[in-house]
């Protein structure tokens, strides 16, 4: 029935809302009501559908041995606050020009809202919610006591001079002031927003309330910020992958890894498995992508992609390195590869993609981004035996990073770079360990492809659905 109504929705090339109508069939009369119930009051919000569908599916096992957690978990689907606010600003011209801000404060019964600030022409509800819900699972799944949140806005920053970057940062501050602190919610980075922006946001903050507080991560190490915070989900990705082929008597030394997009995760991830002696072949960005067979010239790269630089186009890098390849509009999928890394944005990576992996002879997938891959994608691993791991566990080495960054601030101290890299190191085992530990309890072994997003699920809601269960209906 399950494989019928699969087949059916992709005859009839049914868009994404759809796309749970086999993965409903799996599932039993209270998970699925609760995810038709999401579909019934948000019919439009794709990305947040196809999160809660992943979710939904893998708490079926828990859902059915506790019955108490089915009203949690309705209760955990929709979001404590959505704060939505308009941002005016004026460029170099003397224009002005105004776009949509974000905080959705998705849920605090573990600790302080945290969560990225994503500035990107495609942010708007649907996409603040599935991030939302994202990092309250990934926040769940470390042993931090921090909520889940995430906020942003639909502003470009492609292009965008400093000093309208910094006026951009100024304005959105003007009105997200209001309802951050460090004991409310603690917001950082994410696509579009680095140590330059969290520094423009952090100073207009200042001088709005005079306090000095520990409320913004991946602040520059001089004035509060952590060492290793912008390395921290790259090189955090690369342990977990160690860690998934430790299990499988493997190891990183000249394995191909194909990687996609350039930027701060992506390309501390790039570093961290060439050190590591990975052998990464491709890079992309939003309009293409870089083949290297040889492996890249990694200072070259970081220097044209270095945001002081404006983050040139890859391009360049063929100009200096002539046996690499850029190809417009084109993605890594199809070179030859042991490890994918998704790095880039949520749903790069389709249906024709995952077959173009599993042709290339790639085994495992590690997400770097959030939710990258389409559910086709996920089904294309699945039944190839790729092994897969959720982005929600592998990419949390940099949520935890801005935990420790909070523990620094708060007792102005301040971890060298090495300690700060083992507790990484460590950390990202414990993840590992749990998620592993989670499927096996519910039944859902290492051997199949999936069990990792599976455990990583499970062990989160458990953390954060007994918490909420304790606090009573709020
Ligand atoms: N920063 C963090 O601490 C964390 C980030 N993540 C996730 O990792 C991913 C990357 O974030 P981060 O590296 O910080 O962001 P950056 O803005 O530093 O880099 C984003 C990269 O992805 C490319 N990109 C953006 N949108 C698209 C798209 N729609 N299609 C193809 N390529 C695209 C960009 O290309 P171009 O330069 O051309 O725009 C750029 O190379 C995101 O999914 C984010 O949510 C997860 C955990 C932590
Ligand atoms: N963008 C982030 C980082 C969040 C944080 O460090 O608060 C993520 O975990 O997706």
């Amino acid at each position: 029935e399950a494989l019928r109504l699969q087949m059916a929705s992709k005859d009839k090339g049914l868009g994404l809302i759809d796309r749970p109508l086999y993965i409903k069939a799996l599932m039993s009369k209270s998970a699925e009501s609760i995810l038709e119930a999401v579909i019934k009051r948000d019919p439009h919000e794709g990305e947040f559908i196809q999160a809660v569908s992943e979710v939904v599916h893998s708490l079926e096992a828990v859902l059915s041995k506790n019955p108490q957690f089915v009203h949690v978990l309705e209760r955990l689907l929709e979001p404590e606050r959505v704060i939505m606010f308009r941002v005016p600003w004026v460029d170099d011209k003397g224009e002005m020009h105004v776009n949509r801000g974000f905080r959705v404060q998705f849920n605090q019964a573990l600790g302080p809202y945290k969560g990225g600030l994503r500035f990107h022409p495609g942010v708007n509800l649907s996409v603040m919610k599935f991030l939302g819900l994202e990092q309250t699972l990934k926040n769940g799944v470390t042993s931090l006591n921090l909520g889940g949140a995430m906020g942003g806005s639909d502003f470009e920053p492609k292009g965008k001079s400093d000093n309208e970057m910094m006026r951009f940062c100024q304005s959105f501050m003007e009105e997200l002031y209001r309802h951050i602190g460090p004991n409310q919610d603690t917001p950082c980075g994410d696509i579009g927003v680095g140590t330059r922006e969290i520094g423009y946001l952090f100073g207009q903050y200042r001088r709005l309330t005079s306090q000095y507080e520990s409320l913004l991560t991946c602040k520059s190490p001089p004035w509060g910020g952590s060492q290793l915070r912008p390395e921290a989900t790259g090189y955090g990705l690369v342990y977990f992958a160690k860690e998934v082929l430790a299990d499988l008597d493997k190891d990183l030394k000249g394995l191909r890894c194909v990687v996609s997009g350039s930027g701060k995760v992506a390309m501390y991830a790039l570093e961290k498995l060439i050190a590591f002696g990975a052998i990464p072949v491709s890079i992309s960005d939003s309009r293409g992508c870089i083949i290297d067979e040889d492996g890249f010239d990694f200072a070259k790269l970081s220097h044209l992609r270095d945001i002081k630089n404006h983050r040139k186009s890859l391009r360049e890098y063929t100009k200096t390195h002539s046996r690499a390849k850029y190809i417009d509009d084109g993605k890594p999928w199809g070179v030859k590869c042991d490890m994918a890394f998704p790095c880039a944005s949520q749903n790069e990576l389709n249906h024709s993609d995952a077959m173009a992996l599993v042709n290339a002879g790639c085994k495992i997938v590690v997400e770097g981004a959030n939710m990258p891959c389409t559910t086709d994608a996920l089904e294309v691993f699945r039944k190839s035996k790729i092994v897969y791991a959720p982005g929600k566990a592998a990419n949390a080495g940099g949520v935890v990073i801005s935990g420790l960054e909070m523990v620094q601030h708060s007792g102005r101290i301040q971890w060298s770079a090495d300690e700060i890299d083992s507790k990484l190191q460590e950390v990202m085992k414990e993840i590992y360990l749990k998620c592993k530990k989670a499927a096996n309890e519910f039944g859902i072994g290492l051997g199949s492809p999936e069990s990792l997003v599976h455990g990583a699920n499970i062990a989160a809601f458990l953390r954060v659905a007994r918490a909420m269960l304790e606090q009573g209906c709020v």
